[in-house]
């Protein structure tokens, strides 16, 4: 155990009955990192984030939250969480509920600070059951930024958020994290691992398969991104093992993307086979690419 993680999770197996949802996992987070933990439905992403707040005991191994029992509720002042569902008490009004949370805490943000860092502002006198499921998660993350925690869990905090909600939470974590804050989130989109993490953590039927910086993941990934405009469907051509193409209504429905393991030799074959191609870029893989390659072998 080293005392100066801010959370420790060393050879943790939990089970449900028959379906043991860790399998032996080991996690460490140091204080100031931003980690995206990622996997499939059921992996058990939900399951190790209750761990770390004491929600639930392992069967065995030790986890350790800011060198502390998470079951211990001194532990747990340092930190903020908002777990997939969130049940707010419909009733009370948006100022209300971030009030009443605020007053568990020493130094808490000030409300109105908090409202409009969230852009709850012009709702704060609003019942959070007249509140749009957005406005909603919103909430939920601010109230969990409100005690100004040193660790900050968020278990998928942007599922059924639009684009512009989803970019606002974004920098709301962003301003967290660079204040000095460690955050450890779970996410279905990889477009958000990818933005906010500097690690990434993969896990799947309750094992850890990946844990490394977001880089490093990717470069795992042999698998390249050509993408150009060209007059022919190209997606069976020598090489792709995928191809991606826009809807016939997009801005250019000629731009497709082509997933290859040699880029070069694919490029090469498309000049000499004559395709009139234009605005060729060549890309390493998605995380997405990444993930489904590292879930898929086994
Ligand atoms: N309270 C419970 N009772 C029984 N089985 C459970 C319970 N909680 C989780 N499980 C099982 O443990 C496994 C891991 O579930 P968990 O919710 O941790 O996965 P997850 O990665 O968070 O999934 P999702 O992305 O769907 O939220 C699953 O097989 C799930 O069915």
């Amino acid at each position: 155990m080293t005392p100066d993680l801010a959370v420790d999770v060393d050879c943790v197996t939990r089970r449900f009955g028959a379906v043991v949802a860790l399998d032996d996992v080991s996690l460490t987070v140091r204080p100031g990192e931003l980690v995206g933990l990622l996997g499939p439905n059921g992996a058990g992403k939900s399951t190790l984030l209750s761990l770390v707040s004491g929600l639930r005991r392992p069967d065995s191994g030790t986890v350790r939250l800011l060198g502390g029992d998470p079951r211990d509720a001194r532990s747990r002042t340092g930190l903020g969480i908002t777990p997939q569902e969130t049940g707010l008490p419909a009733t009370l009004r948006v100022r209300e509920v971030v009030d009443f949370v605020a007053g568990h805490f020493p130094d808490p943000v000030p409300t109105g600070d908090l409202l409009e860092q969230f852009g709850l502002t012009e709702q704060a006198r609003r019942q959070t059951g007249a509140l749009s499921g957005g406005q909603r998660r919103r909430l939920a993350v601010a109230l969990a930024l409100v005690g100004r925690p040193r660790v900050l869990l968020l278990d998928e905090p942007t599922t059924g958020l639009d684009v512009g909600a989803r970019h606002a939470l974004w920098e709301a974590v962003r301003a967290y994290h660079a204040d000095g804050g460690t955050v450890l989130l779970t996410s279905h989109y990889l477009e958000e691992v990818q933005a906010l993490a500097q690690r990434v953590v993969v896990i799947d039927r309750g094992v850890v398969r990946a844990d490394d910086a977001l880089d490093a993941v990717l470069r795992r990934v042999s698998l390249r991104r050509v993408v150009l405009t060209a007059p022919d469907d190209l997606s069976a051509w020598t090489g792709v093992v995928r191809a991606e193409r826009p809807a016939n209504d997009a801005a250019d429905p000629a731009r497709q993307t082509l997933l290859t393991s040699d880029a070069d030799a694919l490029v090469r074959d498309l000049v000499l086979g004559g395709i009139d191609f234009r605005d060729l870029e060549i890309r390493g893989a998605s995380l997405d690419e990444a993930f489904a390659e590292m879930v898929a072998v086994r």
